[in-house]
């Protein structure tokens, strides 16, 4: 089977955020939605991607679960994004050929590591100061993209808004993905709108 396009916006949810409007965002043009809860066990997971899949697929959007390959294969999701202490991208590329398989990058030479590996994308990042997640390194910044671009395509994270996604993707990167430039947002569907025009 051939494997599905990476999408340029992924817009990182959880069972917190306002999942009424993920249709609204599909029509905004995010053409990616990755499920990140970390709260929830397998089965409350599992269902939270079967409901992404429901709401986004019928758009065209791609579904992608963070850390779980067992649930993206369960939840019958298009991808898995893999972290530096899940599944190794080489064996989970092994269980799933045709999934769209991504791995966090921090270097071009894990990025290299995760095409090695048969990754389809490099998260890459923190590109700048995210206050999303804690225990961050320090932001790369846009020049880290550049000296990475070329091996995958490159979706930069880590504080990516309108502005840093033009000048992510002026650097080589694929797309970007954000929680925060969306979720936390007065206007989700408008902010999700910006984001998908700055990247052109
Ligand atoms: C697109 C993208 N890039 C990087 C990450 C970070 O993933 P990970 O290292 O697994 O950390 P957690 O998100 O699980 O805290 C990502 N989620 N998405
Ligand atoms: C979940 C995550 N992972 C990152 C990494 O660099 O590994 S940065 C990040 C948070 C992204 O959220 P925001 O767009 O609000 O900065
Ligand atoms: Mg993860």
């Amino acid at each position: 089977m051939k494997r599905i396009s990476v999408p340029r916006v992924h817009c990182i949810l959880s069972a917190a955020d306002d999942l009424s409007l993920l249709p609204a965002l599909v029509e905004a043009g995010v053409d990616g939605f990755q499920v990140r809860a970390k709260d929830l066990d397998g089965r409350a997971l599992t269902a939270l991607t079967e409901r992404v899949v429901r709401d986004v697929r019928p758009g065209g959007a791609v579904v992608i679960v963070n850390d779980r390959l067992d649930v993206a294969l369960a939840a019958g999701a298009d991808g898995v994004h893999l972290g530096a202490t899940d599944l190794d991208v080489a064996a989970a590329r092994r269980v799933a050929p045709d999934l769209l398989i991504g791995a966090t990058c921090r270097s071009r030479a894990d990025v290299e590591a995760a095409a090695g590996g048969g990754a389809d994308y490099a998260g890459f990042g923190p590109v700048g100061a995210s206050t999303s997640k804690a225990g961050l390194p320090d932001p790369l910044g846009v020049a880290a993209v550049t000296a990475a671009a070329g091996v995958l395509p490159l979706v930069a994270i880590g504080g990516i808004e309108p502005r840093t996604a033009a000048d992510v993707v002026a650097a080589g990167a694929h797309g970007v993905a954000v929680i925060g430039a969306v979720w936390r947002q007065p206007d989700p569907v408008s902010a999700a709108k910006e984001l998908v025009a700055a990247i052109g």
